[in-house]
């Protein structure tokens, strides 16, 4: 290579770079307008009309992303079979690949893609993902290319593909410790066996409810359900069995509740109900539309049956206290004492007590 051409390609590859720096630095633009800029910056450094950076999906070929002139109508999410594109070569060749005058090319001038898009031009990079091929990176144009690609045209490429492989995987990194991070959220709020809030999922639920009727001087009831004779259920016909009952149980009280209401899993075979905004009547059908549909549940000959303790209690307009746990939880003792009273005096029955948030001296 002559002194000049040296010094024009030391000149372009710096400009690639620092072009290239400037679009992968611009993190607050968001990852679609980095692509873009960066399938911009391609076209205008290879004189190039079509950008793509595309997936592949079996034998399909995806468009991820895409930047064409207004008469190229190309959309991300278009698909081809990729036998029938160039970038079907390039994935075959696992490198990057190269072409300037496609019809007067002796193999690729009867390629299909040639047949069907009319390219003249082409460079395009496989995209690897944790060893695997995720898709291309390509930029073409109807015209034949004026000069041949060199080395540093393929640098140039390779330095974008590299960018997009790395962020690629960040996102999905990030992407990985997003879920995770939502089951871990679920797990803690939530009980595994039946889907429905746990004790602590519970308390926050509980919490915003009472703030919101505290704050107009509502009324609420909290109850709770109890399934009879479990121990024999399980000893009878088994844990398994047990479970499903819990599963089976728990979905019956959350179809038999208002949008507002809610169930949560206290622990064992207890579970809690809250029902905002209901005086004792409104309370008295919710519990009786509870038990007819656990009553409903055909897991063995035995209908299932449960007893309540139910604690219904008027708010005036104060705050509630800091520690709600301890709150809760002295109504839930009362709410344990009913239903203690209804185990008593024979099962499959409803006691209700009620107070108000002034009893407990906040
Ligand atoms: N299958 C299953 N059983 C559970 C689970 N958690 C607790 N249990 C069982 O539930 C049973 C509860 O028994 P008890 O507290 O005596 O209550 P009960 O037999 O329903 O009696 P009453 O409440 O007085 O009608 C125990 O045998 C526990 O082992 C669970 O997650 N799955």
């Amino acid at each position: 290579m002559s002194t000049t051409c040296l010094n024009q390609a030391n000149t372009s590859s710096e400009q690639v770079i620092r072009r290239l720096y400037q679009v992968t630095n611009a993190h607050n633009e968001g990852f679609e307008a980095q692509i873009l800029a960066l399938l911009q910056m391609g076209l205008e450094r290879f004189n190039l009309d079509i950008a793509i950076l595309s997936k592949i999906q079996g034998n399909d070929y995806v468009v991820q992303y895409c930047v064409t002139p207004e008469a190229v109508e190309l959309k991300a999410g278009d698909r081809f079979t990729l036998d029938t594109t160039y970038c079907g070569i390039t994935c075959e060749a696992q490198a990057p690949v190269a072409l300037e005058y496609i019809g007067e090319h002796d193999m690729y001038a009867r390629h299909p893609a040639y047949k069907a898009f009319g390219l003249e031009s082409y460079i395009g990079m496989p995209i690897r993902l944790n060893g695997e091929l995720y898709g291309t990176l390509n930029f073409s144009s109807p015209a034949p290319y004026p000069r041949h690609f060199q080395e540093i045209d393929i640098d140039a490429v390779q330095l974008m593909a590299s960018w997009i492989e790395v962020e690629l995987i960040r996102r999905q990194q990030e992407e990985q410790l997003n879920k995770l991070n939502q089951k871990l959220k679920r797990l803690a709020n939530y009980d595994s066996l039946t889907e429905i809030p746990n004790r602590r999922g519970m308390y926050k639920k509980l919490k915003k409810s009472m703030n919101l009727l505290s704050r107009t001087g509502g009324e609420g009831t909290l109850a709770i359900v109890d399934i009879d004779h479990f121990k024999k259920l399980n000893d009878t016909y088994g844990h398994q069995l047990g479970d499903k009952a819990l599963v089976e149980t728990a979905k019956q009280i959350s179809n038999s509740l208002r949008d507002y209401d809610f169930v949560a899993r206290l622990g064992g075979e207890e579970f809690l109900i809250w029902l905002p905004n209901s005086n004792l009547n409104g309370c008295a059908k919710v519990f009786s539309r509870v038990m007819k549909a656990i009553g409903s549940i055909e897991l063995t000959e035995d209908p299932i049956t449960v007893s309540i303790g139910a604690y219904y209690l008027g708010f005036n307009e104060s705050s509630l206290p800091s520690d709600f746990e301890m709150l809760a939880d002295k109504m839930i003792a009362i709410a344990d004492k009913a239903l203690y009273e209804a185990k008593e005096t024979g099962r499959n029955k409803v006691v209700t007590r009620s107070g108000s948030i002034e009893d407990f001296s906040l």
